[in-house]
């Protein structure tokens, strides 16, 4: 039987990094895959595909709406199926960074195929072979969750794990959900000439985004697409043309809608139920996501987890930054902990919306009312204007002595031009640091820039300091 330094069992975006950096450290590691190749859901069914897609689409609305501001023409459908096409050559492209011929390059060997625990040091990989590892990576991900929503499974759906393999443009879509999955892709969809309706279950959009910025991603989403919100989809069936058929419950009201074509987007389930934990001790919560110390150990120390498989930042860039901590404890011994009070994120619907630490509300309840914040709307930052793109804000929360405690932000682009402040709040500084900064006249990151001048407005325009300048100013006459 083959033994390992590590298994890293998935290999997606955590488990990935942690097999790369563990080989690159001189450890001997098997990395187990069920699926053909390695990538993992962002790879194949996640970020680059509907990043491809969202991009694609993006430029199809901007033709439409450069024509229209420039009086030119614009004639024709745009062709869902060549975005496609487009969306697969983009994995094709990435997939050979995270081809298993790559990493058996590294020294990992690859197993292709189901792994599962058969105790707590051993995996069996489908197929009959079983290896042994002295510490083992969970990395298994998570798929969409399927509500059980009467005849949904008879009618048939689609998930973002089947939307980029559509052979054909559906004309009519319906999507349960208004979460990130399903905003973007609604979007994204109805951007190719798709009519798009979404339901959503609860009173509010994007419940985990601070408050203030809801309004404008929600009236930027309604001129594009349906959102109907409260509402409950209470059966599901077909009509005799192949019609689907959706029932929906909205504020007491019943009523029917048609569709061709249904994507559920309700969140997701973590692959742990699966992989034969019940061998192992390793605990999981009700929900199947897998319980770690600050280490990422489970409780059986010498099993880390991962990614997905936890319920904290179901992000690639926060797997790989778990991933790495992994690497450190589990290659090295050390102790390291993860931290994700600098993890930031990014919904990119368009505008985008920017995500980093606490909102207003979380701010006020965790520190008091003590805390500063500092508001600019994009119709007040040259560039925006000038790109006649003003529908935005952006809005960071400091304590009292300027640290940065949260930002956040709607707007073109704002994932990218927002970064500044990851930057500016993982080292420590104050949001003051920022206005000293020099920005490029005209770039979109002036909107932090100006945020950051307010504090210093503040601080010089209130209190004592404007007696003070002006008798010094007298005096220095
Ligand atoms: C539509 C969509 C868009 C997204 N967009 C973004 C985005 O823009 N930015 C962002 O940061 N995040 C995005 N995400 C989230 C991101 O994809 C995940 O957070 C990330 O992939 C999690 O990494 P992971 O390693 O935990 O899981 P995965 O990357 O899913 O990898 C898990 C791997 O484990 C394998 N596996 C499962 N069970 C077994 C088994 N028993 N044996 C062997 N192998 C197994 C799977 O085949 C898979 O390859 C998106 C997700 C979706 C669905
Ligand atoms: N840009 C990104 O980084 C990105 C993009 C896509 C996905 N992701 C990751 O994937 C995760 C999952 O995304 P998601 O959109 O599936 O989940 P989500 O939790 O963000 O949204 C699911 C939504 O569906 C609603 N819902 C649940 N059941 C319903 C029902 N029966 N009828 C109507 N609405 C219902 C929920 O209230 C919620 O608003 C995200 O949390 C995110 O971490 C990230």
């Amino acid at each position: 039987m083959k033994q390992y330094d590590l298994i890293v069992l998935g290999g997606g975006a955590g488990g990935l990094t942690v097999a790369a950096g563990a080989a690159s450290m001189g450890a001997k590691v098997a990395l187990i895959e069920k699926n053909a190749q390695p990538g993992g859901d962002c790879l194949h069914y996640g970020c680059v595909p509907s990043k491809a897609l969202i991009h694609a689409a993006k430029k199809v609305h901007q033709a439409r709406l450069s024509a229209e501001a420039f009086d030119l023409e614009v004639t024709g459908e745009a062709d869902l199926l060549q975005a496609l096409k487009r969306v697969k050559a983009a994995i094709a492209h990435i997939q050979k960074h995270d081809d298993a011929d790559r990493f058996r390059d590294m020294g990992v060997d690859v197993y292709i195929g189901r792994g599962s625990f058969q105790d707590d040091h051993h995996l069996m990989i489908e197929g009959g072979e079983t290896i042994y590892g002295k510490r083992i990576v969970i990395s298994t991900g998570s798929r969409p969750v399927i509500p059980p929503i009467e005849g949904l499974k008879e009618t048939g759906y689609i998930t973002n794990e089947t939307i980029f393999d559509l052979t054909y443009k559906p004309k009519r879509l319906f999507v349960i959900g208004a979460g990130v999955i399903g905003l973007e892709l609604a979007q994204a969809m109805a951007r190719f000439g798709i009519e798009v309706t979404v339901a959503e279950a609860s009173s509010q959009l994007l419940g985990k985004e601070d408050e203030e910025l809801v309004p404008f991603i929600q009236s930027a989403l309604e001129k594009e697409l349906k959102i109907m919100l409260n509402t409950k989809v209470q059966k599901v069936g077909k009509k005799e043309n192949g019609d689907k058929m959706i029932l929906v419950e909205q504020d007491g009201e019943t009523k029917e809608i048609l569709v061709d074509d249904i994507l559920v987007a309700t969140g997701r389930k973590p692959n742990t139920d699966r992989i034969g934990l019940d061998h192992t001790g390793v605990k999981t919560t009700d929900s199947g996501h897998i319980q770690v110390k600050p280490t990422l150990q489970t409780d059986r120390s010498h099993i880390y987890a991962i990614g997905d498989v936890l319920q904290a930042f179901p992000f690639t860039h926060a797997a790989g930054m778990e991933g790495k901590v992994v690497v450190s404890n589990a290659v090295f011994g050390l102790r390291r902990k993860v931290d994700y009070t600098h993890v930031p994120w990014v919904i990119y619907t368009d505008p985008e919306v920017f995500h980093l630490g606490l909102t207003e509300k979380e701010a006020r309840e965790q520190i008091g009312s003590d805390i500063q914040v500092y508001k600019v709307t994009l119709d007040e930052v040259d560039r925006f204007i000038a790109d006649h793109e003003t529908e935005g804000l952006v809005k960071v929360i400091t304590d009292k002595k300027g640290k940065i405690v949260g930002a956040h932000a709607v707007g073109k682009e704002a994932g990218d031009w927002m970064q500044e402040i990851v930057f500016a709040k993982h080292h420590g500084h104050k949001i003051g640091d920022i206005s000293h900064v020099i920005h490029p006249y005209p770039t979109h990151g002036a909107a932090v820039q100006r945020a950051s001048d307010q504090y210093w407005r503040n601080k010089l325009f209130s209190g004592a300091i404007p007696k003070l300048m002006k008798r010094y100013i007298r005096w220095f006459r």
